[in-house]
């Protein structure tokens, strides 16, 4: 679905929201343009769901606004006409069926695709005939999403979707992603999972006590951090000592008298540079997953 208007998907300007002492979002700005798929990432307590539930008109913000594309978002009326949202915790009604639970859900969202949404059930093995109170938890989740994606929705907004599903329904998650982005959907994705983000995600925010701590995209974000470098030669090489010495590497460690790994962050010339008078016969650069690019991030937190 083509964007409603020119602006962008999501918006929050200085969003800042305070329970008591507990500082859960501070001065938060951001903006997502349509038809992205952002990941929105943070350890537990981050600020996450805070900052989805002032978004979504449910909690007012200390300070600071926000906007559904060019709704606000406290203008709860207009501003979900523009988006369909899955919570962390998913509630049904316990005495519906799935199939009434779907059927509710798409009567006050913003338009469904009923075609669609059969093929939906289907891909993720849903029965919508058992009462709600008898769904796990994934097949809760599952509902919900289901409902979600077969809006047509501009904006669709996931809190922790996958956190039940097993790896079979994951990839049926992420196929879904990928149709909706096809279809010109922007998605908002809260989530753990780190593959998921990943594999589906164009740029990522990363929230650490409240704060936006870096917003990139994904290639953006390994280049900032550090590539693992192995080198296997020929022959002993002893000059080679000398790579700690250029700008950027790290951690220059033999792990036998023919191999030796580094870290390196920046551009790659000058240990290119010299490597290239030794006689190498592997060289493996591996970039750093955004798990350890998390890593990083959270051993920052704790130091
Ligand atoms: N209604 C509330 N009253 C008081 N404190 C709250 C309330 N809701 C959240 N908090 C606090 O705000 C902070 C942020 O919580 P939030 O649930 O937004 O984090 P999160 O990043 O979604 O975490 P998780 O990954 O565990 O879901 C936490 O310290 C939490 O205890």
């Amino acid at each position: 679905m083509a964007s409603p208007t020119a602006a962008p998907a999501l918006r929050a300007e200085h969003l800042t929201k305070h329970f008591g002492r507990t500082h859960a979002v501070e001065d938060l700005t951001l903006e997502v343009a349509a038809g992205e798929v952002f990941g929105f990432l943070g350890p537990n307590g981050a600020g996450k769901s805070t900052t989805i539930r002032v978004l979504l008109g449910l909690l007012r913000p200390t300070a600071g606004t926000a906007w559904v594309f060019d709704a606000p978002a406290a203008d709860v009326e207009r501003a979900h006409r523009y988006l369909a949202h899955v919570p962390a915790d998913v509630a049904l009604w316990p005495s519906f069926t799935g199939q009434e639970c779907l059927d509710l859900l798409a009567g006050v969202g913003p338009g469904t695709d009923l075609v669609y949404r059969a093929e939906l059930v289907e891909r993720f093995g849903l029965d919508p005939g058992k009462r709600a109170r008898a769904y796990s938890t994934g097949n809760r989740q599952k509902v919900a999403l289901v409902a979600a994606f077969a809006t047509r929705a501009p904006l669709l907004v996931l809190d922790e979707p996958t956190s039940g599903l097993d790896p079979l329904m994951e990839r049926e998650f992420r196929r879904c992603i990928a149709e909706a982005t096809g279809r010109g959907q922007t998605v908002f994705l809260s989530s753990h999972q780190l593959a998921e983000v990943e594999a589906v995600c164009t740029r990522v925010g990363i929230l650490r006590a409240g704060r936006l701590v870096e917003v990139a995209g994904l290639a953006e974000l390994r280049r900032l951090r550090r590539s693992e470098v192995a080198v296997e030669l020929a022959r002993p090489q002893p000059a080679l000592d000398a790579l700690a010495g250029l700008p950027g590497v790290a951690d220059v460690r033999w792990t036998s008298p023919l191999e030796l790994t580094l870290a390196l962050t920046g551009p790659p010339g000058p240990v290119l540079r010299a490597l290239g008078d030794a006689d190498v016969v592997r060289l493996d650069v591996r970039e750093p997953s955004l798990e350890e690019i998390f890593l990083d991030y959270y051993g920052q937190a704790a130091a």
